[in-house]
């Protein structure tokens, strides 16, 4: 397999369309997207446009067929499934929409988790078995969550300090790509633009590509690039 190549670009597609088995029309028709290091694309689109299959198809978790999806110059196709694992686990943080944290488990050990399932993303935290959490915690600092939280369970959270959890989860061990599945829909305004800002800027400091789902109109002045998807026409009313 082909290992990380930092000159190229992080996500690259061509040629790309999906159809659901049963569908009359393709949902996904994408004839090229490239995300390199450092940038930040605002997928959006309303519900039902296919926000969520491309996301799907990017990481790797749908088979692009037609089309082409490269991770780091590596083609998804040319992998087995448990290799498309390891990398998507070594490469992609993602944050889901329903966040998807482990109740029971700490905000901390929820944070480690990626550490846990990828030996890469435990090394690019630094040298040394505490260099995962001494990055956890820093991540969970920078992202504004209060230390006295770190050690409850993440159920005895709000859904605000949850989406930080997700945040810094996704972000620990500097993946190559972030994805993050409308992370702010159940934010008020507030909380929202902080959440964003501080995406960013960890986004930023770690050189991660961002690829982020929204149908907020809100939050296109966050990012250089904006993607719009188009649902299916609906059938005119009495048609
Ligand atoms: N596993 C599946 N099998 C068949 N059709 C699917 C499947 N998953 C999604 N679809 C269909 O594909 C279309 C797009 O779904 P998708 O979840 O990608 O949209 P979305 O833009 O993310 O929507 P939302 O904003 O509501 O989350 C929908 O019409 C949906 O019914």
């Amino acid at each position: 397999m082909s290992e990380t190549q930092p000159s190229g670009p992080v996500l690259a597609v061509q040629g790309l369309r999906h159809r659901w088995p049963g569908a009359d029309q393709d949902l996904i028709d994408l004839p090229a997207l490239r995300l390199a290091a450092g940038d930040r694309l605002l997928l959006r689109g309303d519900s039902g446009s296919g926000k969520t299959t491309l996301l799907s198809l990017a990481a790797g978790v749908l088979p692009a067929a037609p089309g082409c999806v490269k991770l780091l110059g590596q083609d998804w196709a040319g992998l087995s499934a448990g290799a498309r694992d390891r990398r998507r686990a070594d490469h992609i943080g993602y944050i889901f929409q329903r966040l998807n944290l482990l109740p029971y488990l700490s905000v901390i050990e929820n944070v480690l988790l990626p550490c846990r399932f990828s030996a890469r993303r435990a090394a690019r935290c630094g040298p040394g078995r505490e260099a995962p959490r001494a990055e956890a915690e820093a991540l969970l600092r920078r992202l504004d969550l209060d230390p006295a939280l770190w050690a409850r369970p993440a159920a005895r959270l709000s859904v605000g300090q949850q989406q930080r959890v997700a945040a810094a989860r996704a972000l620990i061990g500097r993946p190559e790509l972030v994805i993050a599945d409308e992370p702010t829909s159940a934010l008020d305004e507030r909380r929202r633009d902080l959440f964003m800002a501080l995406l960013i800027g960890v986004c930023e400091a770690a050189q991660a590509a961002l690829l982020f789902v929204s149908h907020d109109p809100r939050l296109a002045p966050h990012f250089p690039r904006v993607l719009d998807l188009q649902a299916a026409a609906l059938p005119e009313a009495g048609a």
